[in-house]
C-alpha cells in the first residue's frame, strides 16, 4: 500500500507495509539504465575504423598546431600497431621512453594495454563530444608560450614556417579522444587493474559525460611525459548534479598514487614522493567530505592507497614548535586505521608532534579544518610539500566569499611544483574562472622564482595548461527533473501547502513522494518547521520519527545518524539547511520542496539536483514562494527554463514542465528583475524577513500557526514524545 493513500486515509497500519516507500515505483527510486544525460543521439561508433590521417598543423577552427595537441589522433606509433594504448593520448613527439614505473611490479597495471582498437579520428571525436553536449577549451595563453618555445628550438634548424607565426587564439576548443568504455582506462591509459575491477563491482557499466570527458584530460599524460611539452592540464569541470563527477576526479589521482606507491622500491622517486599526504580534497561540508572518503576506499580497494577524513585533533605536516599537552587537544572520535598515534617518547619536547599525524596518501577535508592543522602557532601556514593533487569539490563555493581565504591559504599551501589542480562543481561563475586563472598563474611564478633561487636552479617546472570542460548548459539544473513553482503569498500559506504536499487531497495535487527533502534559509527555521510538521504522520506509520532536521549545529554523530537514517528509509522527510544543498548524493530521493527560496540560481540548481541523479528518472522540486520571495523568482524561473529546453531538445516528454512555467509566464514577465546588487545582498544573506531576529510583519516569516502550536501543546501534555521545544523558541 502506497504512504501517502495510507496518510490520507487514515487507514490502519500494518508493519508490511513499512517500508512500501521504498520498495513502491517512485519518480526517482529504481536503477539507473543510462547514468549519461544526453545520451539518446549518441553516434555509435565504428571503432574498427582505421585511424584517420593526421590533421593539418592548424585547421582555422582554432585548434591547437598538431605538434602541441596532447588530445591528438592515434600516435603514428599506434597506426603502426606498437600496441601502447597510453602513447596513442600523447601528443605528437612524445617519446616512447619507458616510464618510470618497472612493468613486473605493476602487472596487474599494464595487463591488457595495447589490446586496444584504434582511437577515433577528430572528426569522430568532435561528433561524439558534441552529441554529449561536452565542450572542452584551453584557457588562458599557454598555447602562445608553447609556441613560442617551438619556434625558439626549431629556430636555429630552419625558418620559421608562415603557420608557427600565425597568432594564437586565447581560448582554444579541442577534442580529446572520449573513454566511451571503462575498460578504455585499462587499454589505452593503463589504468591500475584494480582500479577498473573496482569501478565494475560497483556496476558501472558505461561513463558519463564528465568522465566521458574529463578523464581521458587527466589520464592522458599520468606515465610518460618526459619528452611532452605538455603535461596533465589543471582542469575546471562544470558539469551537471549527480553526473558523476566524484569517480572523474578520483579516479587519475588513485591511479597515479597506486602506480607511485608500486614503484616505491624503484628508488626513482621525486623528492617529496615519500611525503604523504600525496593529495588534497577539499570540500564544503564534512557530509560531503565523508561521502567523498566512502567513495575513495571502494575505488581504491586493493591498491594500497589510504583516503583519511581530516578531523579536528589531526596534524597533517609534522612540527617542530612545543607540544600541547592532551588536555588542550580537542578530542576526536575518528578510529581511522589510516591515523597513526604519535610516538610521543621519541625525541626531545621540541620535536614532539602534538595530535595524531595523518598517514594517509589522500586526506579529504572541509576548508577549515585543514587550515586549522596547517596553521601554527605564529599564524604561519606550514606547506603541505608532498602534495601533488589539489582537487577542490563544489570549487565555486569553495571560493567564494565564504570560504574564500581557507581555500587560498591551502592552495599556497601545496608549494609541490608539479601541483595540478582540478576544480569541480555543476556551476561556475565566470569570476570564479578569472580567480583560478589568476591563482594557478601566480602560484607558478611564485614556484619558479623559488626554484631559480634554490639549487634547483635553471630547470624550470613544465608548464600545464589550464583546461575548462563544461557538459550541457552552464549553471543549469539537470533536464529530468520536474519543477513546481507554488505562490502561497504568507507565511501561514506556504505551511499549509507543504501539509498539503504530506497530505494530498487528490491525486492531481501532487505527485511527490517521500523520500523527500525540505529546505529552509536559517537553521532556527529548520527547527521551525521540523516542530510544526513532525506530528503530521500518524504514530501508526512511525510518526514524529519519520520527519527529522539536521544542520550544522548538531553535532557530527547526530548528523551522521540522521543521514544514515534517512538513507535507509527509516526517515522519509527531511527538514535541513543548504547544508545539504551541494554534493550529498541520494540515489533514490523522490523530491525537493524548496520550503524558503534558495539565495541564489545556483543554490536552486544545487538543491533541486539532489533528486535525479546519475540520469534516474527525476524527481520533483517544489518551490513555495510568497511575496518575501519575488525578488528570488526571476532567476529561478530562468533556470528552470534553461533546463526545459535541455529537456525539450532531448525529447523527454515535458508537458508537466511546460504547461506549469507556461501556465504562470504572465506573472513571472510582470517580476521586477532584481538588480545586481539586490542579487549581491540575496545570495549573501537571503530574505531579511527571514533571517534570525528580524523584525517582523503580521505574518511574514514566521513559522508557526496558532493552531498547530495548541495542537502541539495538547499532544505534548498527552505525552505523545518529540522534542521538548517551545514553539516561539524556534520561530524566526
Ligand atoms: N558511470 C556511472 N554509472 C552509473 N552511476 C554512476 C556512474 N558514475 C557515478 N555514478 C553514480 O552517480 C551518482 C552521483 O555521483 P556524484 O555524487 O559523483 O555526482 P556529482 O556530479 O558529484 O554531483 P553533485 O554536483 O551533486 O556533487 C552516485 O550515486 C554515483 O554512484
Amino acid at each position: 500500500m502506497d504512504v501517502l493513500k495510507l496518510l490520507t486515509r487514515s487507514t490502519k497500519y500494518s508493519k508490511a507495509n513499512s517500508h512500501q516507500t521504498s520498495a513502491s515505483k517512485t519518480p526517482s527510486s529504481g536503477q539507473t539504465n543510462n547514468p549519461q544525460l544526453f545520451a539518446s543521439h549518441a553516434p555509435k561508433c565504428d571503432e574498427s575504423e582505421p585511424p584517420r590521417k593526421k590533421r593539418k598543423a592548424e585547421n582555422g577552427d582554432g585548434d591547437l598546431p598538431q605538434e602541441l595537441n596532447f588530445f591528438a589522433e592515434p600516435l603514428q606509433a599506434a597506426a603502426k600497431g606498437d600496441g601502447d594504448g597510453r602513447n596513442r593520448q600523447g601528443g605528437a613527439g612524445k617519446s616512447k621512453k619507458e616510464t618510470k614505473f618497472s612493468t613486473d611490479k605493476i602487472q596487474e597495471t599494464t595487463d591488457g594495454v595495447g589490446t586496444d582498437k584504434p582511437v577515433l579520428g577528430e572528426e569522430e571525436c568532435k561528433k561524439i563530444l558534441r552529441t554529449h553536449k561536452i565542450k572542452i577549451t584551453v584557457l588562458e595563453n599557454l598555447q602562445a608560450d608553447l609556441v613560442t618555445k617551438k619556434r625558439e628550438k626549431h629556430s636555429k634548424k630552419k625558418k620559421r614556417s608562415n603557420a608557427e607565426e600565425a597568432p594564437v587564439k586565447k581560448k582554444t576548443e579541442i577534442y580529446p579522444q572520449p573513454l566511451q568504455d571503462f575498460e578504455h582506462l585499462r587499454t589505452r591509459y593503463g589504468v591500475h587493474g584494480r582500479i577498473v575491477r573496482n569501478i565494475r563491482q560497483q556496476a558501472y557499466t558505461i561513463p558519463t559525460e564528465v568522465q566521458l570527458g574529463s578523464l581521458p584530460l587527466l589520464l592522458s599524460s599520468s606515465t610518460d611525459l618526459e619528452d611532452s611539452v605538455w603535461e596533465t592540464p589543471n582542469l575546471l569541470a562544470v558539469a551537471p548534479t549527480g553526473s558523476g563527477k566524484t569517480l572523474a576526479f578520483l579516479i587519475p589521482v588513485v591511479d597515479s598514487i597506486a602506480k607511485l606507491k608500486a614503484s616505491s622500491n624503484d628508488e626513482t622517486l621525486a623528492d617529496g614522493d615519500d611525503v604523504t599526504p600525496r593529495a588534497i580534497v577539499v570540500a564544503p561540508t564534512k557530509e560531503l567530505a565523508s561521502q567523498i572518503v566512502n567513495e575513495g576506499r571502494k575505488l581504491s580497494q586493493g591498491t594500497k592507497v589510504k583516503f583519511a577524513l581530516m578531523r579536528k585533533g589531526m596534524e597533517v605536516v609534522e612540527r617542530t614548535e612545543p607540544a600541547t599537552t592532551s588536555d588542550d587537544r580537542t578530542s576526536d572520535d575518528d578510529s581511522d586505521s589510516s591515523v597513526v598515534e604519535p610516538n610521543e617518547t621519541t625525541g626531545p619536547a621540541k620535536t614532539r608532534k602534538r595530535g595524531q599525524l595523518v598517514k594517509a596518501d589522500i586526506l579529504v577535508s572541509t576548508p577549515l579544518a585543514l587550515v586549522n592543522a596547517l596553521t601554527d602557532t605564529t599564524g604561519t601556514t606550514l606547506p603541505l610539500r608532498g602534495a601533488r593533487y589539489l582537487i577542490l569539490d563544489e570549487a565555486d563555493v569553495l571560493l567564494d566569499p565564504l570560504f574564500r581565504e581557507q581555500t587560498l591559504s591551502i592552495w599556497k599551501s601545496c608549494t609541490s611544483p608539479s601541483l595540478r589542480v582540478s576544480l569541480w562543481s555543476a556551476t561556475m561563475g565566470s569570476n570564479v574562472e578569472s580567480l583560478v586563472v589568476s591563482t594557478i598563474t601566480s602560484q607558478r611564478k611564485a614556484v619558479e622564482l623559488s626554484m631559480k633561487q634554490t639549487s634547483m636552479g635553471s630547470s624550470r617546472p613544465r608548464r600545464a595548461p589550464i583546461v575548462r570542460l563544461v557538459i550541457g548548459l552552464k549553471d543549469t539544473a539537470v533536464p529530468n527533473i520536474t519543477h513546481k513553482l507554488v505562490y502561497c503569498a504568507t507565511e501561514p500559506g506556504k505551511l499549509l501547502a507543504v501539509r498539503q504536499l504530506l497530505r494530498p487531497t487528490s491525486s492531481t495535487d501532487s505527485a511527490l513522494r517521500p523520500p523527500f527533502l525540505i529546505f529552509t534559509q536559517t537553521i532556527p527555521r529548520a527547527l521551525a518547521l521540523h516542530a510544526e510538521l513532525q506530528y503530521d504522520i500518524p504514530p501508526e506509520a512511525g510518526g514524529s520519527a519519520r520527519i527529522a532536521v539536521l544542520h550544522s549545529s548538531l553535532s557530527e554523530t547526530i548528523r551522521a545518524n540522521t543521514l544514515a537514517r534517512f538513507r535507509k528509509g527509516e526517515v522519509w522527510v527531511l527538514v535541513t539547511t543548504d547544508l545539504l544543498a551541494r554534493g550529498v548524493d541520494f540515489k533514490g530521493l523522490n523530491g525537493v520542496v524548496n520550503y524558503d527560496a534558495p539565495a541564489s540560481a545556483a543554490t536552486y540548481v544545487h538543491r533541486v539536483g539532489r533528486t535525479g541523479r546519475a540520469g534516474r528518472d527525476g524527481g520533483i522540486a517544489v518551490t513555495l514562494w510568497a511575496k518575501e520571495d519575488v525578488p528570488h523568482m526571476k532567476s529561478i524561473t530562468n533556470v528552470i527554463a534553461a533546463a526545459e529546453k535541455l529537456r525539450g531538445k532531448e525529447g523527454v516528454p515535458s508537458e508537466d514542465l511546460v504547461g506549469d512555467i507556461k501556465s504562470q509566464q504572465w506573472l513571472f514577465d510582470s517580476l521586477p528583475t532584481p538588480s545586481k546588487n539586490e542579487k549581491k545582498s540575496l545570495k549573501k544573506r537571503g530574505v531579511e524577513a527571514r533571517r534570525p531576529g528580524a523584525k517582523l510583519a503580521k505574518g511574514v516569516g514566521k513559522i508557526s500557526t496558532k493552531v498547530e502550536a495548541r495542537k502541539r501543546k495538547k499532544s505534548q501534555s498527552k505525552g505523545a514524545g518529540g522534542d521538548d521545544v517551545d514553539s516561539d523558541e524556534f520561530s524566526s
